[in-house]
Protein backbone atom coordinates (compact mmCIF):
# COMPACT_ATOMS: atom_id res chain seq x y z
CA UNK A 1 0.00 0.00 0.00
CA UNK A 2 1.53 3.27 -0.80
CA UNK A 3 0.64 6.02 2.22
CA UNK A 4 0.66 9.60 0.99
CA UNK A 5 0.78 11.57 4.01
CA UNK A 6 -1.03 15.16 4.32
CA UNK A 7 -1.23 17.91 6.93
CA UNK A 8 -5.14 18.27 7.42
CA UNK A 9 -8.59 17.30 6.44
CA UNK A 10 -8.32 20.05 3.47
CA UNK A 11 -5.06 18.81 1.77
CA UNK A 12 -6.29 15.16 2.19
CA UNK A 13 -9.60 16.20 -0.25
CA UNK A 14 -7.73 18.20 -2.54
CA UNK A 15 -4.99 15.87 -3.32
CA UNK A 16 -7.59 12.95 -3.43
CA UNK A 17 -9.43 15.21 -6.06
CA UNK A 18 -6.25 15.89 -8.15
CA UNK A 19 -5.89 11.96 -8.47
CA UNK A 20 -9.41 11.69 -9.59
CA UNK A 21 -9.82 14.07 -11.52
CA UNK A 22 -6.81 13.47 -13.50
CA UNK A 23 -8.00 10.01 -13.90
CA UNK A 24 -11.32 11.06 -15.10
CA UNK A 25 -9.71 13.34 -17.97
CA UNK A 26 -7.36 10.50 -18.93
CA UNK A 27 -10.03 7.99 -18.93
CA UNK A 28 -13.24 10.12 -19.59
CA UNK A 29 -15.22 6.50 -19.47
CA UNK A 30 -13.94 5.55 -15.79
CA UNK A 31 -16.17 3.85 -13.56
CA UNK A 32 -15.45 5.17 -10.33
CA UNK A 33 -16.49 3.95 -6.73
CA UNK A 34 -17.97 6.42 -4.64
CA UNK A 35 -18.21 6.46 -0.57
CA UNK A 36 -20.35 8.36 1.96
CA UNK A 37 -20.18 9.19 5.24
CA UNK A 38 -18.70 12.23 6.48
CA UNK A 39 -14.74 11.91 4.95
CA UNK A 40 -15.37 12.29 1.65
CA UNK A 41 -17.33 15.47 1.82
CA UNK A 42 -14.60 17.36 1.00
CA UNK A 43 -13.43 15.96 -1.67
CA UNK A 44 -16.62 15.74 -3.56
CA UNK A 45 -16.49 19.67 -2.73
CA UNK A 46 -13.51 19.94 -4.73
CA UNK A 47 -14.77 18.13 -7.32
CA UNK A 48 -17.18 20.63 -7.91
CA UNK A 49 -15.32 23.35 -7.75
CA UNK A 50 -12.81 22.08 -10.55
CA UNK A 51 -15.64 21.37 -12.91
CA UNK A 52 -17.34 24.74 -12.56
CA UNK A 53 -13.98 25.99 -12.83
CA UNK A 54 -12.13 24.07 -15.70
CA UNK A 55 -14.99 22.15 -16.84
CA UNK A 56 -13.72 18.43 -16.12
CA UNK A 57 -16.25 16.20 -17.38
CA UNK A 58 -18.06 13.43 -15.62
CA UNK A 59 -20.60 12.90 -18.95
CA UNK A 60 -19.49 9.78 -19.48
CA UNK A 61 -18.52 8.43 -16.43
CA UNK A 62 -20.03 5.74 -14.49
CA UNK A 63 -19.88 5.59 -10.46
CA UNK A 64 -21.71 2.98 -8.24
CA UNK A 65 -21.87 3.58 -4.45
CA UNK A 66 -20.82 1.10 -2.00
CA UNK A 67 -24.04 1.39 0.04
CA UNK A 68 -27.03 2.32 1.48
CA UNK A 69 -29.53 2.10 4.77
CA UNK A 70 -32.48 -0.72 4.29
CA UNK A 71 -35.65 1.70 4.46
CA UNK A 72 -34.46 4.82 3.48
CA UNK A 73 -36.05 6.45 0.20
CA UNK A 74 -34.21 7.76 -2.23
CA UNK A 75 -35.89 11.44 -0.90
CA UNK A 76 -35.00 11.08 2.57
CA UNK A 77 -32.51 13.26 3.73
CA UNK A 78 -30.36 10.75 5.29
CA UNK A 79 -30.41 7.96 2.65
CA UNK A 80 -27.00 7.66 0.88
CA UNK A 81 -28.81 8.38 -2.69
CA UNK A 82 -29.59 11.73 -1.34
CA UNK A 83 -26.04 12.51 0.23
CA UNK A 84 -24.59 11.93 -3.46
CA UNK A 85 -27.20 13.95 -4.95
CA UNK A 86 -26.24 16.96 -2.62
CA UNK A 87 -22.87 16.59 -2.36
CA UNK A 88 -21.74 15.60 -6.43
CA UNK A 89 -24.41 14.50 -8.73
CA UNK A 90 -26.44 17.80 -8.43
CA UNK A 91 -23.25 19.79 -9.48
CA UNK A 92 -21.58 18.30 -12.05
CA UNK A 93 -22.56 17.12 -15.66
CA UNK A 94 -23.00 13.18 -14.61
CA UNK A 95 -26.08 11.69 -16.50
CA UNK A 96 -28.40 10.91 -13.52
CA UNK A 97 -28.83 7.14 -15.52
CA UNK A 98 -25.42 6.41 -14.93
CA UNK A 99 -25.14 7.14 -11.17
CA UNK A 100 -25.94 3.82 -9.57
CA UNK A 101 -26.98 3.74 -5.46
CA UNK A 102 -28.17 0.11 -3.97
CA UNK A 103 -31.97 0.68 -3.56
CA UNK A 104 -32.42 1.03 0.18
CA UNK A 105 -36.63 0.93 0.13
CA UNK A 106 -36.92 -1.89 -2.09
CA UNK A 107 -39.43 -4.85 -0.99
CA UNK A 108 -36.84 -7.10 -1.60
CA UNK A 109 -33.53 -6.20 -0.54
CA UNK A 110 -31.93 -10.18 -1.38
CA UNK A 111 -32.95 -9.54 -4.79
CA UNK A 112 -31.55 -5.68 -4.82
CA UNK A 113 -28.08 -7.12 -4.17
CA UNK A 114 -28.04 -9.67 -6.50
CA UNK A 115 -29.04 -7.25 -9.48
CA UNK A 116 -26.30 -4.16 -8.09
CA UNK A 117 -23.37 -7.34 -8.41
CA UNK A 118 -24.81 -7.84 -11.91
CA UNK A 119 -24.45 -4.44 -12.74
CA UNK A 120 -21.23 -4.07 -11.62
CA UNK A 121 -20.48 -7.08 -12.93
CA UNK A 122 -21.88 -6.09 -16.41
CA UNK A 123 -20.34 -2.84 -16.29
CA UNK A 124 -17.23 -4.03 -15.99
CA UNK A 125 -16.46 -3.59 -12.75
CA UNK A 126 -15.11 -0.37 -10.96
CA UNK A 127 -11.93 1.09 -11.92
CA UNK A 128 -11.11 3.52 -8.99
CA UNK A 129 -12.90 2.79 -5.80
CA UNK A 130 -12.96 5.55 -3.27
CA UNK A 131 -13.35 4.65 0.74
CA UNK A 132 -13.58 5.82 3.88
CA UNK A 133 -12.41 3.71 7.15
CA UNK A 134 -15.14 3.12 9.87
CA UNK A 135 -13.46 3.08 13.53
CA UNK A 136 -14.27 -0.66 13.83
CA UNK A 137 -12.34 -1.19 10.71
CA UNK A 138 -15.43 -1.67 8.39
CA UNK A 139 -15.07 -0.60 4.43
CA UNK A 140 -18.37 -0.37 3.06
CA UNK A 141 -20.60 -1.07 5.78
CA UNK A 142 -18.84 -4.40 5.94
CA UNK A 143 -18.69 -4.54 9.77
CA UNK A 144 -16.12 -7.25 11.49
CA UNK A 145 -16.73 -10.80 10.91
CA UNK A 146 -17.94 -10.34 7.06
CA UNK A 147 -16.70 -13.19 4.87
CA UNK A 148 -13.69 -11.76 2.78
CA UNK A 149 -15.43 -13.59 -0.20
CA UNK A 150 -18.68 -11.81 0.54
CA UNK A 151 -20.51 -10.16 -2.96
CA UNK A 152 -23.14 -7.23 -1.91
CA UNK A 153 -25.02 -8.07 0.79
CA UNK A 154 -27.65 -7.53 3.62
CA UNK A 155 -25.45 -6.26 6.95
CA UNK A 156 -27.03 -5.73 10.13
CA UNK A 157 -24.97 -2.87 11.66
CA UNK A 158 -23.37 -2.77 14.50
CA UNK A 159 -24.24 -0.84 17.59
CA UNK A 160 -21.00 1.06 17.54
CA UNK A 161 -21.71 2.00 13.44
CA UNK A 162 -24.92 3.42 14.40
CA UNK A 163 -23.66 5.38 17.10
CA UNK A 164 -21.10 6.97 14.83
CA UNK A 165 -23.47 8.02 12.10
CA UNK A 166 -26.18 9.21 14.48
CA UNK A 167 -24.93 12.74 14.04
CA UNK A 168 -26.38 12.44 10.93
CA UNK A 169 -30.08 11.68 12.27
CA UNK A 170 -32.46 13.73 14.68
CA UNK A 171 -32.47 10.12 17.12
CA UNK A 172 -30.79 6.66 17.99
CA UNK A 173 -34.30 5.39 17.22
CA UNK A 174 -33.87 6.68 13.23
CA UNK A 175 -30.69 5.07 12.67
CA UNK A 176 -31.47 2.14 10.71
CA UNK A 177 -30.30 -1.36 11.68
CA UNK A 178 -29.44 -2.94 8.01
CA UNK A 179 -28.02 -1.84 4.93
CA UNK A 180 -27.13 -2.81 1.23
CA UNK A 181 -23.41 -3.04 0.88
CA UNK A 182 -21.31 -4.06 -1.86
CA UNK A 183 -19.00 -7.00 -0.19
CA UNK A 184 -15.51 -7.20 0.33
CA UNK A 185 -14.92 -9.42 -2.63
CA UNK A 186 -16.57 -6.62 -5.12
CA UNK A 187 -14.74 -4.12 -3.66
CA UNK A 188 -11.30 -6.13 -3.61
CA UNK A 189 -12.52 -6.35 -7.51
CA UNK A 190 -11.34 -2.79 -7.90
CA UNK A 191 -8.57 -2.04 -10.22
CA UNK A 192 -7.69 0.70 -8.01
CA UNK A 193 -8.55 1.43 -4.81
CA UNK A 194 -8.05 5.03 -2.73
CA UNK A 195 -8.39 4.99 1.09
CA UNK A 196 -8.94 8.03 2.66
CA UNK A 197 -8.27 8.70 6.20
CA UNK A 198 -8.36 11.81 8.53
CA UNK A 199 -8.80 12.87 12.14
CA UNK A 200 -7.59 11.44 15.44
CA UNK A 201 -10.79 9.43 15.77
CA UNK A 202 -9.23 7.22 12.76
CA UNK A 203 -5.50 6.77 14.09
CA UNK A 204 -6.55 3.91 16.19
CA UNK A 205 -8.34 2.37 13.15
CA UNK A 206 -5.19 3.22 10.74
CA UNK A 207 -2.39 1.83 13.31
CA UNK A 208 -4.47 -1.42 13.45
CA UNK A 209 -4.42 -1.39 9.38
CA UNK A 210 -1.29 -1.18 8.69
CA UNK A 211 0.07 -2.91 11.80
CA UNK A 212 -2.17 -5.75 12.30
CA UNK A 213 -2.66 -8.90 10.82
CA UNK A 214 -5.19 -9.63 8.01
CA UNK A 215 -8.17 -10.72 9.34
CA UNK A 216 -11.97 -10.71 8.59
CA UNK A 217 -12.65 -9.46 12.56
CA UNK A 218 -10.74 -6.39 10.41
CA UNK A 219 -12.43 -5.78 7.08
CA UNK A 220 -10.05 -3.34 6.23
CA UNK A 221 -6.81 -5.49 6.64
CA UNK A 222 -7.41 -7.20 3.30
CA UNK A 223 -6.61 -4.30 1.45
CA UNK A 224 -2.83 -5.09 2.32
CA UNK A 225 -3.41 -8.28 0.05
CA UNK A 226 -5.00 -6.14 -3.35
CA UNK A 227 -2.28 -4.71 -5.45
CA UNK A 228 -3.04 -1.10 -6.20
CA UNK A 229 -3.60 0.68 -3.44
CA UNK A 230 -3.32 4.12 -2.08
CA UNK A 231 -4.15 5.72 1.27
CA UNK A 232 -4.05 9.24 2.10
CA UNK A 233 -3.79 9.90 5.49
CA UNK A 234 -3.73 13.50 7.24
CA UNK A 235 -1.57 13.86 10.52
CA UNK A 236 -4.07 13.78 13.07
CA UNK A 237 -5.15 9.89 12.04
CA UNK A 238 -1.27 9.43 11.34
CA UNK A 239 -0.82 10.24 15.20
CA UNK A 240 -0.31 6.97 16.59
CA UNK A 241 1.54 5.01 14.03
CA UNK A 242 4.66 4.43 14.66
CA UNK A 243 7.73 5.88 12.17
O1 LIG B 1 -16.39 8.97 6.87
P1 LIG B 1 -17.07 8.56 8.10
O2 LIG B 1 -18.35 9.34 8.34
O3 LIG B 1 -16.17 8.56 9.29
O4 LIG B 1 -17.53 7.05 7.90
C1 LIG B 1 -16.62 6.02 7.68
C2 LIG B 1 -17.19 5.02 6.74
O5 LIG B 1 -18.44 4.54 7.22
C3 LIG B 1 -19.42 4.67 6.23
O6 LIG B 1 -20.16 5.81 6.47
C4 LIG B 1 -20.32 3.49 6.17
O7 LIG B 1 -20.39 2.95 4.96
C5 LIG B 1 -18.63 4.81 4.95
O8 LIG B 1 -19.37 5.36 3.94
C6 LIG B 1 -17.46 5.58 5.38
O9 LIG B 1 -16.42 5.41 4.53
Amino acid sequence: MNIIKVKNYDEMSRKAAEMIIEKVRRTPSINLGLATGGTPVGLYGQLVQDHQKNGTSYKKVQTFNLDEYIGLSYDNPNSYRYFMNEQLFNFIDICPGNTHVPLGNTKDPQQECADYEALLKKHGGVDLQILGIGSNGHIGFNEPGTSFQSETHIIELTESTREANARFFNSMDEVPTHAITMGIASIMRSKEILLLISGEKKSDALTQLLQGEVNENFPASILKTHPCVTIIADEAALGKVAG
